[in-house]
């Protein structure tokens, strides 16, 4: 069977080479769906769980269907959010120029007149937030009447109360005939029973999954009370050491004060709500993206489509009031196929939304006291591995060894990528640690094998992980598969050295810079190369992030565009304990692309250390895989 890309769903052979060249090659469900859809000009009600990929599922076609030639505003993207308007005008403008199409960010706290002099010029697509768009239509700066597709992302919330009137004013100035779609992770039925007064007999296309939130998010609540939440928060924070982490407060007010709280005690965090000025809010968004702070302390503005990668935990330090807040917050994490965790703190008095969110979800989440139950998380993980069948988690670990071999096998072999026709296979994680080697060998398969690396016909490789760690050594060999395979694009190579380490002190984040997006891609577009050194350092007390100045940008290009080949060297380094993170960058992202006909190789993070070898038997071992607000 021909394997699927862009053009099979319709698209340009131009904007499909440019996609496979950026490291998309395949398309996800919902992409394979809406795109199609979209293309013969019906409404489209597209709902697919989040990370997923909605973003390109309606931008494609989009520009697939604009006529550059024609000197008016086609399309129209309505947001809730300025960042959300932001990181969509973003995307577009990653692809719209290869067909001369030309589009505006139209958004609150941006100058005005400066909008309206970049719209003299023809202006194809706007991506905008309500308010400001309806002020430029009050101006008359700018017209819609001649509009032939209207998307509505996050509907659901678009269309609740408080965005509802400034919508239908929008819409109000949109001829009848236009075509309308409505994309979001949630979709509660009253919304689209409303929805369809705009439509027109709309076409439903929901990805069905066996829940509405993804499987790759650990979801934990926390009971505490609201005197105990901060130290459990940090509590939290200290053990688990995420690398980025957004935690969700109910207010501003709150999300102020958690800041202040966690940057007196140490964090690097900041926080992001709608009281803050538009500058200071994109420089916060920035410096999260870059990782130069790990914490994001956020209202609800950020619950929803923000894309930020690297989130590895989401905290509800307030618990949500309802469901699809739930749903949205904690797809922050876990986008694209990785893992992430989500943590809810409930005090007692949380329990009636506790119960709501539990019956939107439609499962009982796991809880837990102040203090994570080490027994129970290590149990699922055991179980998750015996459920799935993936590989095979040797685990012999004594205290605490939680999560342990639930990577070797919870995902493996099981993948979105290895599709059809592709061969999945993990290898399993040997693992003897003996305290705390959390997250053992979960490198080493949690996605291997899964997928989107090492595409159907493609190979997606990745190294074992054999590790003995002794101490702490969380994360161990995780680099060294998490998402291997995953890249390496058309006739690509994603390719990551190793993280030789034998860290002993806090050496947290390790090798990962020098892989973190090794291989990835941004960096070696179409044609090029990205390439990076190693990073060499041997810290002894917390050289926390590694080598990752090393490389973090290293082959960032989605792994090697078209043509190219995104390559990062090894991220060598000698700490003492608490090696944590370990190898991880040599992988992270190593072979991200690796699709059709490549390979996505990467390679492992030799262990030398104190902490063990994490790093895994590695080079060879496969595991692979085949294959309601308003804007604030
Ligand atoms: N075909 C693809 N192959 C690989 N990665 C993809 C593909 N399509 C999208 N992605 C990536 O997946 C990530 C999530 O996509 P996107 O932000 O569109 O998710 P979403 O479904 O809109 O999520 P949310 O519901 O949270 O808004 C992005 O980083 C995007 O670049």
């Amino acid at each position: 069977m021909k394997k699927k890309n862009f053009a099979t769903l319709g698209l340009s052979d131009q904007l499909n080479d440019a996609l496979i060249g950026q490291g998309y090659s395949e398309p996800t469900p919902i992409q394979s769906e809406a795109i199609p859809t979209i293309l013969t000009g019906i409404d489209v009600i597209g709902q697919a769980q989040t990370g997923t990929g909605k973003t390109l599922a309606f931008v494609l076609p989009l520009l697939e269907m604009i006529d550059p030639g024609k000197p008016h505003v086609q399309a129209l993207i309505v947001t809730p959010t300025r960042e959300l308007a932001i990181q969509i005008a973003e995307e577009v403008n990653r692809w719209a120029p290869l067909k001369g199409i030309r589009s505006l960010s139209a958004y609150g706290g941006q100058d005005v007149e400066r909008q309206i002099r970049k719209l003299e010029g023809a202006i194809h697509i706007i991506i905008a937030t309500p308010g400001r768009l309806l002020d430029h239509i009050r101006r008359e700066t700018v017209q819609l009447h001649k509009l032939s597709t209207l998307v509505l992302d996050e509907a659901d919330q678009m269309l609740h109360m408080g965005f509802l009137p400034e919508v239908e004013q929008i819409i109000s100035v949109t001829p009848s005939r236009r075509q309308t779609l409505l994309f979001s992770a949630t979709m509660p039925q009253r919304i689209r029973d409303l929805a369809k007064a705009y439509m027109r007999q709309p076409v439903e296309i929901e990805v069905k999954a066996k829940r509405v939130t993804l499987d790759e998010i650990e979801q934990v609540v926390v009971q505490t009370t609201d005197r105990g939440k901060l130290d459990a928060l940090c509590h939290l924070i200290n053990e688990e050491k995420p690398y980025l982490a957004m935690i969700f407060c109910r207010t501003k007010l709150r999300a102020t004060k958690l800041n202040q709280e966690l940057a007196e005690r140490g964090y690097s965090t900041d926080e992001l709500h709608g009281d803050l000025s538009q500058a200071k809010r994109e420089q916060v968004m920035k410096r999260f993206r870059d990782a130069k702070i790990q914490l994001l302390v956020a209202t609800d503005i950020a619950a929803r489509g923000l894309d930020v990668e690297g989130i590895t935990h989401v905290f509800n330090y307030d618990i949500p009031h309802d469901a699809e807040s739930y749903i949205h917050r904690i797809g922050r994490t876990g986008r694209a196929g990785q893992t992430g965790k989500a943590f809810t703190f409930a005090a007692p008095r949380d329990a009636m939304y506790l119960e709501q969110i539990e019956r939107g979800i439609k499962m009982t989440l796991g809880k837990q006291g102040g203090r994570r139950n080490e027994a129970v998380a290590g149990a699922r993980g055991l179980e998750a591995g015996r459920a799935s069948r993936g590989g095979r988690g040797a685990g012999t670990g004594e205290r605490e060894a939680r999560g342990g071999a639930r990577g070797a096998a919870a995902l493996a072999g099981r993948g979105r990528g290895g599709d059809a026709g592709a061969s999945g296979r993990a290898d399993a994680g040997d693992w003897s640690g003996q305290r705390e080697v959390r997250g053992g060998a979960r490198g080493a398969a949690a996605l291997a094998g899964r997928g989107r690396g090492g595409d159907a016909g493609g190979r997606g490789r990745s190294g074992a992980g054999d590790w003995g760690g002794q101490r702490e050594p969380r994360g161990g060999a995780r680099g060294a598969a998490p998402q291997a395979g995953r890249g390496g694009d058309a006739n690509a190579r994603g390719r990551a050295g190793t993280g030789d380490w034998s860290g002993q002190r806090e050496a947290r984040g390790g090798a990962r810079g020098a892989a973190a997006q090794a291989g990835r891609g941004r960096g070696g577009d179409a044609g090029g190369r990205g390439r990076s050194g190693a990073g060499d350092w041997s810290g002894e007390r917390e050289p926390r992030g590694g080598s990752r100045g090393a490389a973090p940008q290293a082959g960032r290009g989605r792994g090697g565009d078209a043509g190219g080949r995104g390559r990062s060297g090894a991220g060598d380094w000698g700490g003492e304990r608490e090696a944590r993170g370990g190898a991880r960058g040599a992988a992270a992202q190593a072979g991200r692309g690796g699709d059709a006909g490549a390979r996505g190789r990467s390679g492992a993070g030799r262990g030398t250390a104190a902490q063990g070898g994490r790093g895994n038997r590695g080079t060879q071992g496969r595991g692979g895989t085949g294959g309601r607000r308003r804007e604030r």
